[in-house]
């Protein structure tokens, strides 16, 4: 009996279109699914946990798990690193448990290279205008970098064709329920798979 493995999702899409708060809102609910905590060095935030949110790590701590292969992707996001742990992922997934990242574009055009078999989502802004005011309204960034990441988001948004599933983040709930509803249809595409599979090795040794 050949043991399945887990799935990998990757939710990803230019800055401040909502990925943490879909993120956030879908694992309210008990979900299948485990979550992969980041590694970052940016600064810890008030109500944020060691080992919850991120895994805090210093410049150089960082530095040296990326040159010992310990990240499966990394990118620089406003000055600080951010990066997937590689062994989590793959144990968990070898276990036969689904895997969810929620990670921006660069790093996750670096998943797409070494684990394709991933399933791609994109979040997708309203209008360039709502992402505007999002970016603005969450105040975490100056008038400058706003424009910045108002550029980035239009190379960004080029990249959507790498993608398997393009989900619009007009209301958080709807974007919940069609992130769910990716994933049930995922799985059943393993289950029916699954069953061909077993089938043509029964139909083969009869
Ligand atoms: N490449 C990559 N990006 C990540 C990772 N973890 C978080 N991010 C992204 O880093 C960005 C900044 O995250 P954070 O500092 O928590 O701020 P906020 O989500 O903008 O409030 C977001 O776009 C996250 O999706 C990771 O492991 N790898
Ligand atoms: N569907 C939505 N409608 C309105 N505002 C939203 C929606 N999703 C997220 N936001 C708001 O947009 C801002 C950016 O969201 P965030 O989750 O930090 O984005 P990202 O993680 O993609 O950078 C936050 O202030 C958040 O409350």
């Amino acid at each position: 009996m050949i043991k399945e493995k887990g799935i990998l999702f990757i939710l990803s899409g230019p800055s401040g279109v909502g990925k943490g708060t879909v993120r956030k809102k879908l694992f309210e609910e008990e979900l299948d699914l485990q979550y992969s905590i980041s590694m970052t060095t940016r600064d810890r935030r008030t109500g944020e946990v060691d080992g919850v949110d991120y895994f805090y790590k210093s410049r150089e701590e960082f530095e040296k798990l990326v040159k010992e292969g310990e990240l499966l992707e990394y990118a620089q996001y406003v000055n600080n690193y951010y990066g997937t742990p590689r062994k989590y992922v793959e144990e968990t997934i070898e276990k036969g448990l689904d895997v969810f990242l929620e990670i921006e574009v660069q790093g996750a055009m670096q998943v797409k290279k070494n684990f394709p078999q991933g399933v791609f989502i994109f979040l997708f802004p309203p209008s360039l205008e709502e992402l505007k005011n999002r970016i603005v309204n969450r105040g975490t960034e100056s008038q400058e970098l706003v424009l910045n990441r108002l550029k980035e988001a239009r190379n960004e948004i080029e990249m959507m064709d790498a993608y398997d599933y393009v989900v619009v983040n007009d209301q958080v709930e709807t974007a919940v329920d069609k992130v769910k509803a990716i994933i049930k249809s995922e799985h059943l595409k393993r289950e029916r798979i699954a069953k061909q599979y077993k089938q043509i090795l029964e139909d083969e040794l009869s």
